[in-house]
């Protein structure tokens, strides 16, 4: 029996003035899978990881995640229904430590900032939970240092802590290759292969070498659609995704 939709995109729109940003797109991420999101610069792949984390809302369309209509929430609530999205450095406080951006994201979990700073460094239990999320995500030598004196790579692995101290059964990863070099892409596909099984991915990535590794299922977008969604072969394959996209990049893409 095939794992059930954890997550589920019925013609989602979103309208930038006269440009037509995603076009009643529609896939399902299955639960437990990798799923990569790939299409070519400009098909709307961040507009629509921002219309399912819930930063943008849709002017069209339907997102259920989780067996939910979350269309219509904030993105706090989808935070806390499990639905959380690895944002780029930009989350990061860099004059705190790993551990203290750790045990925030932890707090965040809970819902309550108020009494953030008045509890977080009496409650032992949370940097407990902080200090597991570093050692799982290969900072575990890193606690103390600050944030913004991390190497680049290092900080992409802080972020992806970030989002899984809030628990989430869904990541959304944007590009979590951006900007780094061989070695520290390879420990990035390391630590992603290392999640599979503990909880569902939709990634957004260029390095097609990663994809194919990575990914259970591809779901290719181009101009704001879903042109094909299906197992690496069966994207590898498809003439319309080749044509718009991959061309020839695949033959240097190992099968
Ligand atoms: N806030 C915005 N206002 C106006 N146009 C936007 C906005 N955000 C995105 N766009 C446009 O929507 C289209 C889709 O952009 P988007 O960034 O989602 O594509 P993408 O597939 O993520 O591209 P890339 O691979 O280059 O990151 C582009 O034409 C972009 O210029």
């Amino acid at each position: 029996m095939n794992p059930a939709p954890l997550l589920r995109l019925h013609g989602v729109v979103k309208r930038f003035g006269g440009l037509t940003a995603t076009d009643h797109a529609t896939f399902d991420v299955l639960t437990g899978e990798v799923h990569a999101l790939i299409g070519p610069n400009g098909a709307g792949k961040t507009t629509l990881i921002h219309q399912i984390s819930g930063a943008l809302a849709p002017d069209a369309g339907r997102i259920e995640f989780d067996g939910r209509d979350v269309t219509g929430l904030p993105m706090h609530a989808r935070v806390l229904g499990g639905l959380a999205r690895s944002y780029q450095i930009t989350s990061i406080f860099r004059r705190l430590s790993v551990l203290d951006n750790l045990a925030l994201a932890v707090q965040a979990r809970s819902g309550s900032s108020l009494r953030l700073w008045a509890r977080a460094r009496e409650e032992r239990a949370r940097y407990e939970q902080a200090a597991a999320v570093a050692q799982r995500v290969g900072l575990g030598a890193r606690l103390g240092a600050l944030a913004g004196a991390l190497a680049h790579g290092e900080q992409r692995q802080l972020e992806v802590g970030l989002a899984l101290a809030t628990q989430p059964k869904l990541l959304l990863l944007d590009e979590p290759m951006a900007g780094m070099g061989p070695e520290e892409s390879e420990q990035m596909v390391h630590l992603l292969q290392s999640l599979r099984g503990e909880l569902t991915l939709l990634l957004v990535e260029h390095d097609m070498d990663a994809v194919f590794r990575l990914a259970d299922r591809i779901s290719t977008l181009v101009s704001g659609r879903i042109i094909a969604s299906g197992s690496p072969q069966t994207i590898r394959e498809h003439p319309e995704v080749k044509r718009a996209y991959l061309g020839d990049e695949m033959e240097e893409v190992s099968a």
